[in-house]
């Protein structure tokens, strides 16, 4: 039997209706053979990081989940989804309508080409790491340990979570 491990995606969005954008992904992330949503993080309006200058604001989510599918099939899956929502590949972190990152699967730690795991800047970022924690205090990243310290020293001003957007089947 396929063993079951945890996967976690961090959702992001600041083109477009951003809401709808993100909606569209965890539909298509639940209608996903083979992973089970476990956990929805809420919905945080973020400053863009390292993004160019002018950049909108994103919102992001985190999703935890369960599934018997390997990393690659899971990068395959979420990069379909990111094109289905009309995302184009030009700069890095310009503005997008679809950002979907695998952040971590099970205890896989590993760098082929195009695919990296952990996240290479999940550990980094405030706007996985705040949302994450609140569905999933007890993480850890694999290579960096629990997510809570690692919180205590990212930017997170600039995350702020919107309890007025709200992901429908929740
Ligand atoms: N864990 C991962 N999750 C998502 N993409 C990854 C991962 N590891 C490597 N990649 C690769 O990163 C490439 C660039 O992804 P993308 O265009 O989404 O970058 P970005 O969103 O601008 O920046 P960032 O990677 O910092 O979020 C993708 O083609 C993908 O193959
Ligand atoms: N706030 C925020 N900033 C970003 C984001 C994001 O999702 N949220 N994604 C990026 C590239 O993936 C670059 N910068």
């Amino acid at each position: 039997m396929k063993p079951l491990r945890k996967v976690v995606f961090s959702l992001g969005s600041n083109l477009g209706d951003r809401l709808a954008n993100l909606q569209g992904a965890v539909d298509a992330i639940r209608d996903t053979p083979d992973v089970i949503v476990v956990d929805i993080s809420s919905v945080y309006e973020t400053a863009p990081v390292g993004a160019p200058d002018g950049s909108p604001d994103f919102l992001n989510l985190v999703i935890v989940g369960e599934t018997t599918l390997e990393p690659r099939t899971l990068l395959e899956r979420a990069q379909a989804i990111e094109d289905a929502f009309g995302r184009e590949r030009d700069e890095r972190n310009a503005p997008r309508t679809l950002d979907v990152d695998l952040v971590m699967v099970g205890t896989t730690e590993t760098q082929q080409g195009d695919l990296s795991l952990p996240h290479p800047r999940a550990h980094e970022r405030g706007f996985v790491l705040l949302p994450w924690a609140e569905v999933d205090p007890a993480a850890e990243l694999p290579g960096r340990g629990p997510i809570g310290p690692l919180i205590e020293v990212v930017e997170t001003t600039g995350v702020a979570k919107r309890d007025d957007l709200v992901i429908e089947g929740d």
